[in-house]
């Protein structure tokens, strides 16, 4: 077909008569406009994924967004209606109504979906030619400041955000019948164990029980605290309770690399009365023969674990996204499905420079991709950071943190499906015998040295509530009860 070609995403109007032609696909484009003039009603499940500028065809692009406003105005898409709006009197080279009616008596059907999947399919190709061809041009001509890495972080985030627009078959629409058929099968097959469960279980019974099965697939989870209140000590057992059923994969962006693996140790080499903390690990000297069989013996059950460590100084949400899905193929060839990725933690997320210098915003392209990939992975997300100061801000009595006090941090409330807030009055009462070496208080901490609150300050899956835990922070470990002898 002849016309105004326009190729998305790639800027000049006219292809290089040279190169050869971008992918795209006429036939598809003409049936997906038939499709729809047959039969309007089909509209809003393709527009959710198709818009006009992903046609290939400028002519083409003008009648589907004719379509769009005439089904809008609740006018019927008939190539007469059409015809009257369109930038142009001829679509190649015949009169605009005389290629529609010709178009749809030519259509082979009137489902618009399968030809709308191919319309968005090559419409993606293009995209990713450009990336590619500005991946070349980049690579040779740019300036010697500009650092190669960079250009890889760049073309990276280009890579994701096409990836996040391409529809997936879970997410796609369905109507009322497709719907019900599709979640009878899902059903049968949860039930026989041929597909995973949609949660992963916490390790924690009460956290299970209030978030009906604990990480569910597709959500993102905050894990917030204070500086000390423990989040890694939580992420850390989270993290391998949640490994023994489903694979994990934990960015640790803040500790190092030795320190995290010694935290699972010490919170597995676990015994009570017998301290075995992570720092004593991490320092290797001073282990007596009892300690380095405790080790040994914590780390045989590590290996166990469907569990990946990566460990960076910061990571971009483009990486971390490239990661799960080679932890994913990794897992597959195994038989195994990733379950749950943790990200400790927020402040070492890099973004693109779109919004430089605006850490609210920042923030909100954070969450909002992260939450993007939970879905689109099918995997529970667990985000841990940091709450600012106002959770310690003078006159406030009760310092346990609430969802209230993530109000400043962009999206983030909005965006996580479950919060969970970490307070240990421990935190709080050694500062205050610090400052005052009062009996009451020393008392009162020998009495809650072990107590860490668990407040679900917003729940997606069940109400908000407060958990209360046992942790051992020196041994990096939390427990629903007390892992001591009660
Ligand atoms: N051997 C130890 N004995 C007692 N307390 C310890 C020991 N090792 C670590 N801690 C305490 O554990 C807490 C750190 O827990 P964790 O690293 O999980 O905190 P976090 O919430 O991730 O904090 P941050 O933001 O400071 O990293 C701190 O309060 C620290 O003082």
């Amino acid at each position: 077909m002849s016309g105004r070609a326009v190729i998305p995403f790639t800027g000049p109007a006219e292809p290089a008569t040279q190169a050869p032609e971008p992918p795209h696909n006429v036939e598809a484009e003409q049936a997906l406009l038939a499709a729809l003039m047959l039969k309007p009603d089909q509209l809003p499940e393709v527009a959710q994924w198709v818009r006009p500028e992903h046609f290939y065809f400028a002519d083409h692009q003008d009648v589907f967004a004719c379509i769009e406003a005439l089904v809008a105005a609740n006018v019927e898409p008939t190539g007469v209606n059409i015809k009257g709006y369109l930038r142009e009197p001829t679509i190649a080279g015949e009169p605009a109504h005389v290629y529609l009616a010709r178009i749809v008596q030519e259509a082979s059907g009137w489902s618009a979906a399968s030809h709308a999947r191919v319309v968005r399919d090559m419409a993606t190709r293009r995209a990713m030619l450009a990336v590619g061809e500005s991946l070349v041009e980049r690579a040779r001509f740019d300036p010697a400041d500009t650092a190669a890495q960079a250009m890889i972080e760049d073309t990276e985030q280009k890579l994701l955000d096409l990836r996040a627009i391409v529809p997936q078959a879970h997410l796609a629409g369905q109507s009322t019948h497709e719907g019900m058929a599709w979640m009878r099968e899902r059903i049968t097959s949860l039930r026989s164990g041929l597909i995973a469960s949609t949660s992963v279980s916490t390790g924690i019974a009460d956290l299970d029980r209030v978030t009906n099965g604990g990480f569910q697939r597709g959500q993102l989870w905050l894990l917030a605290g204070r500086p000390g209140m423990g989040k890694t000590v939580a992420m850390t057992t989270l993290s391998r309770n949640a490994a023994r059923e489903a694979g994990v994969l934990v960015f640790q962006l803040e500790v190092t690399r030795d320190q995290q693996w010694s935290r699972y140790l010490s919170d597995l080499a676990y015994v009570h009365n017998r301290p075995l903390p992570f720092g004593k690990i991490m320092a290797g000297v001073d282990l007596k023969d009892d300690e380095v069989w405790r080790i040994d013996d914590a780390a045989r059950r590590i290996e166990q674990l469907h569990l990946r460590l990566e460990c960076e100084p910061s990571a971009t949400v483009a990486q971390i996204a490239f990661a799960v899905k080679a932890e994913k193929r990794r897992l597959a060839k195994q038989g195994l499905s990733l379950g749950v990725v943790f990200i400790d933690y927020l402040k070492f997320v890099r973004v693109s420079d779109r919004y430089k210098g605006n850490r609210v915003l920042e923030i909100g392209e954070i969450s909002g991709s992260l939450k993007q990939l939970a879905k689109s992975e099918d995997i529970c997300v667990v985000l841990l950071a940091q709450l600012n100061r106002q959770v310690e801000a003078e006159g406030r009595a009760d310092r346990r943190p609430t969802v209230a006090d993530l109000r400043d941090s962009g999206e983030l409330e909005q965006d996580a499906d479950t919060v969970l807030l970490l307070y240990r009055e421990s935190v709080y009462l050694e500062r205050k015998l610090k400052a005052s070496n009062d009996p009451e208080t020393a008392a009162r901490l020998i009495d809650r040295q072990h107590a860490l609150e668990l407040i679900l300050g917003k729940n997606r899956s069940g109400k908000t509530c407060t958990l209360d835990l046992w942790c051992d922070v020196a041994a990096s470990s939390i427990a629903q009860h007390s892992r001591g002898p009660h």
